[in-house]
């Protein structure tokens, strides 16, 4: 029964903050003024500052426009209905026609306007963030990146590749926008679920930035997808004659990570307070370049520390959904499926946190934990076990008669574990969550895209139970469970923490971002849920409260860079006012700061570029 009151009055919420957004999309309060030196064509050629027709006569005058467009002035409430009527009418029409197909009609039309029109883009993008993160997002731009080289039409962020090695310097200098506050990195070797996918990459880094500036209000101009081309081992790519990368096998070892160096000294001397967050390289690089850059670049891998807050702000979920005290989670028997650089660093930060609580040394606060790759049960009898995994090798003698490589539905029978956490291929082992020594198991499918799921949440529900608690990586739809019950989904993504991980540190001016900074991320989206609400097995908020995630996330983030030292201060904002903020004051300075699209008027100055 409070499982409806609470919807309702969520609903009224919802309703509520959507009336206000209408009001403040719409206000006719007149917004600052935006310098731009071009003039005429140039402008309706340039999606940052092009209105299509909801260009001012007086400013058609000023900056050389008359004539250039049709007389008629259309409002831009006029042309956010038209495009969301269009979006609807090509749902209609697309409706019967396999998923692939419509999730890229989708993205077709949201990347033309993207193309066309960024003010108008971002703005139907942050008001329908629900409907639309699952297009400019995971699942669809997984498919996006798969067909990328068909689906090229502009180009987007800058690509630097093995051949540009020594002109990194002067090339850093071609992107237009004189700042960047966030960049986002990838090789294309491990994208998503789908593997090495070579330039067609450059699809999660402007993926990503999409969510930073509707997540985060990062200004759109300050972004920067980059996709670093160093070769692919992807047959298929190299062999096909319109692939867009280099065709060339992957560069190894040092030739490697002096492209990365050479690229991150680039970023650094042009832009020196950028955040770069590395996002989808595969294993070895992901953990190597994390170690070789993080003391000395405000940068994280967001795979590996992004993904482990989110996971682990799931974890303390469960246990708060089983009406167990926090402090419990020290006893969570956790199965973690997967050890790439996802699972390792989920395992790392949940060992550190129970090792935290618990005050014993981060060997004992593993005690509980499994870890299970494509080989079975990793134990110490591994023969060349990689050395990010080690720490969480079993000792033979401590696994009550499992052995080394025992499969998952092996040690799920033997260990009854609380949490299922896949970050790979958990498929076939539900049923045997049903004899979990938990009330309320927890099953953690959190591989993308959705093909790529451990399992779907239908399945999940059928064959461990209506009980158990359920998160995806990629949305799924809630479960019908019959008699009204409902299976709730949670969306266990890392988009919950990067963007405040990359705003906190951006208005704070970290040096750096620190563990410390990290955790503080992840307590604070764990402690973002009610009560009421684990306990009704919903462990993350609906993502059209992402603003006011990122909000929370970022203040925790900014406070704990603060704290730590580590903040140099943020334009007018120095550290000593960093200092005085107190919580609710950081959370508005870091809401405050969130960029927000809107017309504002463009104000023609010569002699500069954009
Ligand atoms: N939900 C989220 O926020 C995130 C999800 N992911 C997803 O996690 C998945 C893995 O990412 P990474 O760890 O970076 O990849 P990775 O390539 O570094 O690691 C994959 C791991 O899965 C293991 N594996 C493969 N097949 C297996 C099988 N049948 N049974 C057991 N283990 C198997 C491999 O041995 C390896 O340890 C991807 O699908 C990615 O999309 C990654 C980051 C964030
Ligand atoms: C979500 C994400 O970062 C991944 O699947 O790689
Ligand atoms: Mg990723």
């Amino acid at each position: 029964m409070w499982r409806n009151i609470l919807s309702k009055s969520a609903n009224a919420a919802e309703v509520g903050k959507a009336n206000l957004r209408r009001e403040r999309r719409f206000s006719t309060a007149i917004p600052g003024p935006c310098i731009v030196h071009k003039r005429g064509a140039d402008i309706l050629h340039d999606p940052w500052f092009n209105k299509d027709t909801g260009f001012p006569m007086t400013e058609r005058d000023r900056l050389g426009l008359r004539g250039l467009l049709p007389p008629r002035v259309i409002s831009f409430e006029q042309q956010y209905d038209r495009f969301m009527d269009s979006y609807h009418s090509l749902e209609k029409n697309t409706q019967g026609q396999p998923d692939g197909i419509v999730s890229l009609s989708k993205w077709r039309i949201l990347n033309r306007l993207h193309d066309r029109n960024e003010t108008l883009y971002y703005r139907v993008l942050i008001d329908n963030i629900k409907d639309f993160a699952p297009i400019v997002y995971t699942p669809t731009v997984g498919l996006v990146c798969q067909n990328y080289s068909g689906l090229f039409r502009r180009p987007r962020g800058m690509y630097f590749s093995a051949k540009d090695k020594g002109e990194m310097m002067s090339m850093i200098y071609n992107w237009p926008a004189h700042q960047v506050d966030m960049i986002v990195i990838t090789d294309g070797s491990r994208i998503l679920g789908l593997g090495d996918l070579g330039v067609q990459g450059i699809g999660i880094p402007i993926g990503k930035l999409d969510m930073y500036v509707a997540a985060a209000g990062i200004n759109p101009q300050r972004t920067l997808p980059i996709m670093l081309d160093v070769g692919t081992n992807n047959q298929k790519l190299l062999q096909d004659p319109l692939y867009l990368g280099l065709r060339e096998p992957r560069l190894e070892g040092e030739e490697y990570l002096s492209i990365v160096d050479e690229f991150m000294e680039a970023v650094h001397t042009r832009w020196p307070k950028a955040i770069v967050q590395f996002e989808d390289f595969q294993m070895k690089w992901a953990f190597e370049t994390l170690q070789r850059y993080r003391k000395k670049f405000c940068m994280f891998n967001d795979d590996i520390q992004g993904t482990a807050g989110v996971a682990l702000a799931g974890l303390l979920g469960t246990v708060r959904a089983q009406g167990r005290p926090l402090s419990d989670f020290v006893k969570q028997k956790i199965v973690v499926v997967g050890a790439g650089s996802a699972g390792l660093g989920v395992l790392s930060m949940a060992v550190q946190a129970v090792s935290k609580m618990a005050g014993s040394s981060e060997t004992a606060a593993n005690r509980n934990f499994y870890l299970i790759d494509k080989d079975g049960l990793v134990t110490k009898d591994r023969k060349n076990i990689d050395s990010a995994a080690a720490p969480f090798a079993k000792d033979p003698g401590d696994i009550d008669g499992l052995r080394e490589g025992a499969s998952l539905i092996e040690v799920v029978k033997k260990v009854k574990p609380h949490v299922l956490l896949g970050l790979s291929g958990v498929g076939g082992v539900l049923k045997a969550m049903r004899e979990s020594d938990s009330a309320k198991p927890a099953i953690f499918a959190m591989s993308n895209p959705t093909s790529n799921a451990e399992c779907t949440a239908a399945e999940a529900f059928k064959h461990a139970g209506g009980h158990i608690v359920f998160a995806s990586g990629s949305p799924f739809e809630n479960v019908d469970l019959g008699n009204g019950r409902i299976g709730h989904v949670n969306q266990a993504n890392n988009m919950y923490l990067f963007p405040g991980i990359g705003l906190g540190s951006l208005l704070t001016g970290a040096r750096i971002i620190s563990d410390g900074m990290l955790q503080a991320a992840s307590e604070r989206l764990a402690s973002y849920m009610t009560d009421e609400e684990t306990q009704n097995g919903i462990l993350f908020p609906s993502i059209s409260r992402i603003r006011d995630v990122t909000s929370e996330v970022g203040a925790a983030v900014a406070q704990a860079a603060v704290a730590e030292e580590l903040a140099e201060g943020h334009g007018e904002v120095g550290i000593k006012e960093l200092m005085q903020m107190s919580k609710v004051e950081m959370v508005e300075y870091v809401a405050r700061n969130m960029w927000f699209p809107v017309y504002s008027p463009l104000v023609h100055e010569k002699n500069g570029s954009n």
